[in-house]
């Protein structure tokens, strides 16, 4: 074999092990087998971007899909799946219980559930990183009396309560109490029951998925769900389940229906459908660098009203002919962003979220180094959170003239010229700390974001990816 061959050959024999390798060990966690230490980006600002990028999936289907997967007996592929550090964490509580998971090429993961999983193996300290392990129970309930699973995580928002779940939960017959040790929640279904209709308590995203997978296998039952959250999380489970046989009406709306299968065992293959909160992101960082860049396959009715807001706001973009995604259901579209040249205004309406086909509350940081951008003074109102807005005013060390008015509400005034923030450290809220990202793009000079496991758990590869872009990212250790 000629070497230059021979070269080649081995490339790709280490490529294909390389993929069939575990999830590799998230680079910040206090506990994990930390080789290269915290990762970091030091970031070169004030770079115009172009070109353009496609989207990945999201991080909060691809946890719903992952814990939705335990539900079927037969091989579930899910390809153009994102290889994020949330991800891993629900790889590694899976792999705990006995769950085979393989990436059989970069971005697609076979999955293989054993027939009795291992759930006194359960990795808890990836569990409780997660706010998405929630779903586990939705999951669960059908083949356990009784389990536990440790207190979720996620992003550091304030209280965010599993009331919803509690109460809905009991609709099914099935209960959920705190363990004494306040780590773990007891779940018990031995008076599990098909509920007929239920009105969930908030229409939450994962309390929403959670119901869905609790229906979804009482067999030849139907469970009518009232106040059920529509947004794109909860659409793709949905579109995902309907792949197993599970039969849904309703997907998109706030009442479904759904009729249960029994136990399932199908080899299926589904394709996430592309991140809408990772769009608002990259327009986010056209914004902030006055750039022209091209977003594709962006859903784009899932940030319709974001658009909107941006368009009276005077930011000018395209959108392509719409097509479909893998799902054959969710429309796509490639979006153009323009450079604004300075010429965006400050809506004089507050800028707020609500459930979808609100504006999607993963969104609405990325307004605030927007409305940086834009003449006027922007009311930001962050009702959703208890204090996700404490983490705004971040954006003061980059320049950003922020007014903090009460816990949930600032304003910004702007135009503001961006400026390095030197050193910063990533909040513990990926949305968060990725506008931190997005700002230090826009700012002329180094800035330096410790820490970025955080972002980590929401966007694959964000150095290289806006590195394509032409966007100048170093990573290092510490
Ligand atoms: C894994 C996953 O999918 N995570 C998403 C999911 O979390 P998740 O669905 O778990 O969100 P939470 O249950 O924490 O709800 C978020 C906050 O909104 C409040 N609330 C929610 C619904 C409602 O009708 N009324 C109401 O007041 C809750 O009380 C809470 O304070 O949805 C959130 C809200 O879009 C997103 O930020 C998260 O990225
Ligand atoms: C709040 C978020 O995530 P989680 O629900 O996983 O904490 C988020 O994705 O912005």
């Amino acid at each position: 074999m000629k070497l230059e061959v021979f070269t080649r050959f081995t490339d790709a024999l280490d490529a294909k092990i390389a993929n069939l390798q575990p999830p590799p060990q998230s680079h910040d966690t206090p506990n994990s087998n930390n080789i290269k230490g915290t990762c970091n980006y030091r970031i070169h600002g004030g770079h115009k971007l172009s070109g353009s990028i496609t989207l990945n999936a999201s991080k909060n289907a691809a946890v719903a899909l992952l814990c939705a997967s335990l539900l079927n007996h037969g091989v579930t592929t899910f390809p153009n799946f994102p290889r994020i550090e949330e991800v891993y964490r629900i790889l590694e509580v899976l792999t705990s219980i006995g769950v085979t998971t393989q990436w059989t090429d970069k971005n697609t993961l076979e999955i293989r559930r054993p027939k009795i999983l291992s759930l006194s193996n359960l990795n808890e300290t990836a569990a409780c990183k997660t706010r998405s392990i929630l779903m586990l129970i939705g999951a669960l309930v059908h083949e356990y009396d009784e389990f536990e699973i440790p207190s979720p995580g996620g992003c550091e928002l304030g209280e965010r309560s599993i009331s919803p779940h509690i109460h809905t939960f009991q609709e099914f017959g099935i209960s959920i109490h705190p363990h004494e040790n306040h780590k773990h929640y007891k779940i018990s279904t031995i008076s599990k029951r098909a509920p007929g209709e239920i009105t969930l308590y908030e229409s939450g995203n994962t309390v929403t998925n959670n119901a869905i997978l609790a229906a979804a296998c009482i067999k030849d039952e139907e469970t009518y769900i009232q106040a059920a959250s529509a947004d794109y999380m909860v659409q793709d489970l949905c579109y995902f389940l309907r792949s197993l046989g599970v039969q849904i009406e309703g997907i998109g709306t706030p009442l479904l229906r759904i009729r249960g299968v029994g136990k399932i065992k199908r080899n299926v293959k589904y394709t996430p459908t592309e991140d809408p909160i990772e769009a608002m992101f990259f327009i986010c960082a056209a914004v902030t660098t006055d750039s022209e860049i091209t977003i594709r396959r962006v859903p784009f009715r899932w940030i319709s009203l974001e658009l909107l807001k941006l368009k009276k706001m005077g930011l000018r973009y395209t959108l392509s002919k719409p097509y479909k995604a893998h799902n054959g259901e969710t429309d796509l579209a490639n979006l153009t962003i323009q450079p604004h040249n300075g010429n965006l205004r400050a809506l004089t309406d507050k800028i707020h979220a609500n459930p979808w086909p609100g504006l999607n509350p993963d969104n609405l940081p990325y307004f605030l180094p927007i409305a940086a951008c834009a003449t006027g003074r922007t009311l930001i109102h962050d009702w959703m959170y208890e204090s996700r807005a404490g983490y705004y005013t971040h954006l003061g060390s980059l320049g950003v003239d922020v007014e903090t008015l009460d816990q949930h509400r600032v304003y910004v005034h702007g135009p503001s010229k961006l400026v390095s923030g030197g050193e910063m450290s990533c909040p513990p809220a990926l949305r968060p700390a990725s506008c931190l990202l997005v700002g230090m793009l826009g700012a002329s000079g180094m800035s330096v974001l410790k820490g970025v496991y955080t972002v980590k758990r929401g966007y694959e590869d964000l150095e290289g990816r806006l590195g394509s872009l032409g966007a100048r990212i170093e990573v290092f250790y510490d």
